[in-house]
């Protein structure tokens, strides 16, 4: 990912997760999420009391994307306060690989940095394309 790109969105990925709602886990993590047209959608993760409704940093900016109409990215940066690079829950990479091939940059709060790609991050992964092979 470009260096320039790459610091605009861990600042802003920074920054949201600042807003993370993790009362339960302590865990704080932000993604943010650089659309085709250059548009910017943050997440945080947001957990709940019945902690199985919690949503991760990563699906929060994905639905936020969504929400707006832009489901076509370029790339997705992600922090949390880990040792080395976050590394996404199997939820959220079934949820990045939606939507095509794109940059992920997995980083920590040291600056820390796994470059990789939506593809990479599924082996195998699922998609809609099976839905129809019986058909
Ligand atoms: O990549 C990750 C890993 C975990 N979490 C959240 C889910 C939960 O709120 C907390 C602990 O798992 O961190 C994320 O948002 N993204
Ligand atoms: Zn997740």
């Amino acid at each position: 990912m470009d260096k320039k790109i790459f610091n605009t969105l861990y600042e802003k990925a920074l920054k949201a997760r600042e807003n993370a709602y993790a009362p339960y886990s302590n865990f704080k993590v932000g993604a943010a999420l650089l659309t085709e047209d250059n548009e910017i959608f943050v997440g945080c993760n947001v957990e709940n009391a019945s902690y199985g409704l919690s949503i991760c940093a990563e699906r929060n900016a994905i639905f936020s994307a969504n929400a707006a109409g832009k489901r076509k990215y370029k790339g997705l940066v992600v922090v949390a306060d880990t040792e080395g690079p976050v590394s996404p829950c199997g939820a959220c990479r079934q949820v990045i690989y939606e939507f095509g091939d794109y940059e992920v940059v997995l980083t920590n709060l040291q600056g820390d940095i796994k470059e990789t790609t939506s593809k990479e991050l599924l082996p195998y992964g699922f998609n809609g394309d099976d839905l129809n092979e019986k058909k």
